[in-house]
């Protein structure tokens, strides 16, 4: 089993790039596929989770090239040239995977079965199986659960209000409506990353967007496009942490993705006082982009606003630690979604914490993490890639060395983060891979 042993005392300096955004680079893959004509996609995450989206379209006939060094020609099928897979379709580690191929697969003519791994299998369908099944959709699971089990039915479009902000949700109703009679509407509670709904007006398919409201209509085509995927702001999040909690650090990342949807980490750090600057704001494949740079800075706690919950959704397990690093207390609340993760991100990071010595009250939507110095340890990462990359970092200015148990699933969303993050300054071995 892959470990982590990261001893503590260094700083983070350096200037580099982040792998490409997981959640574009997914749906990248999945509109190329579907699109007419040929789809080119530079700066590609090769994460195993997006390489569980490319094998399971390639399963269903379409031919790609690549991946190679973020390189992906994806020879595009159109809306209703996917085979039947004969196989189940394995999406691993992936909830967006499922939850964006459910939405694909409800409305075509053939039968499939999605699968996933332990962790997935444990994570609740039902929010998608339901407003599919509004649709028209067939979909047996048990428990709300997967293997999923879709028949292939004719679908019809719906207005849908999200009972929790989910992008995957949104994005799997969204993707199903390519394929639904009628208009298909999905209203959200609160914002969410938008990067379907932009990436469909990028392939030439009409989105009318109002506020928390996004329609679109069956009977249009995607076209096949070049595009660059930004550099993922969730990855850039463990070094925006680990510069900002380690004295001495001066880190510059570049080319990453700042969609307002999903810079709730900038927000939230900076309201902590962390010291991160925007420069060279650009857009790249219709998202905006920026250079950060990080240096070092005290942190206070704060009560995170809610409405910031779902910006930040995924860098929860690095707000944690900067929590723990603050001086005072972290209120976090509103952030239930974080008990149906790759784990149960409350527990994990609290208990991990509190093996570091931290005081951490548990709360059933959030935590309350009073600041302090952190003890050397051991922590189990639960398979969590994000929980692991979030404790290599604590180590930083931990008193002593932290071992992270179950770290092989980093390579679901963030391959080269040990090298990276060596690179940058970080005392990280790898043992036992
Ligand atoms: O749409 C996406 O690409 C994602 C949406 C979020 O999940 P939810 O929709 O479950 O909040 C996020 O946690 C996940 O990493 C990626
Ligand atoms: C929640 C995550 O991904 P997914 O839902 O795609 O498994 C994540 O990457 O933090």
């Amino acid at each position: 089993m892959t470990r982590y042993l990261v001893h503590p005392g260094s700083q983070l300096k350096g200037r580099f790039p982040v792998p490409g955004d997981k959640s574009i680079s997914h749906r990248a893959v999945i509109l190329g596929a579907l699109a007419e004509g040929v789809t080119e996609v530079e700066g590609l995450l090769e994460g195993a989770d997006v390489l569980a989206t490319i094998a399971a379209f390639r399963t269903m006939g379409v031919e790609m090239q690549g991946p190679d060094r973020g390189h992906l020609r994806i020879q595009g099928v159109g809306l209703y040239g996917l085979r039947a897979p004969g196989v189940p379709l394995d999406c691993g580690n992936s909830g967006t995977a499922m939850r964006l191929l459910a939405g694909v697969l409800a409305g075509q003519n053939f039968p499939s079965t999605l699968i996933g791994d332990a962790s997935l299998q444990q994570r609740p369908m039902g929010r998608v199986l339901r407003p599919l099944a509004a649709m028209g959709a067939e979909i047996a699971a048990q428990d709300g659960k997967a293997p999923l089990q879709i028949h292939g039915r004719p679908l019809h479009g719906i207005d849908y209000a999200l009972p929790m902000a989910s992008a995957q949700v949104k994005s799997a109703i969204l993707l199903a409506g390519l394929y639904a009679e009628g208009q298909t509407c999905v209203t959200e509670p609160a914002p969410t990353r938008d990067h379907s709904e932009r990436m469909l007006q990028g392939f030439g398919y009409p989105v009318e967007r109002q506020g928390p409201r996004a329609c679109l209509r069956s009977g249009g085509q995607l076209h096949g496009q070049s595009l660059q995927v930004p550099g993922d702001i969730s990855s850039a999040a463990f070094f925006l942490l680990g510069a900002t909690i380690a004295p001495g650090s001066d880190l510059t990342l570049e080319g990453v993705g700042i969609n307002p949807t999903r810079t709730g980490i900038i927000e939230i750090l900076t309201r902590m006082g962390a010291r991160i600057d925007l420069t060279a704001l650009r857009v790249v494949g219709g998202e905006p982009v920026a250079d950060i740079r990080v240096r070092y800075a005290q942190l206070q706690g704060i009560a995170i606003p809610a409405h910031l919950v779902p910006l930040a959704i995924d860098e929860f397990p690095a707000l944690f630690i900067a929590a723990a690093c603050a001086k005072g207390q972290t209120v976090i609340t509103g952030a239930e979604e974080l008990r149906v993760k790759e784990s149960d991100r409350i527990a994990v990071m609290a208990s991990g914490l509190r093996a570091m010595g931290v005081i951490v009250e548990e709360r059933a939507d959030g935590a309350i993490i009073n600041g302090s110095l952190l003890q050397g340890g051991r922590i189990n990462s639960q398979g969590d890639h994000r929980i692991a990359m979030a404790f290599a970092m604590a180590a930083l200015v931990a008193q002593g060395d932290i071992e992270i148990l179950d770290c092989a699933n980093v390579a679901t969303s963030f391959p080269n983060f040990p090298a990276l993050a060596h690179q940058a300054g970080l005392l990280l071995e790898v043992v036992g891979a």
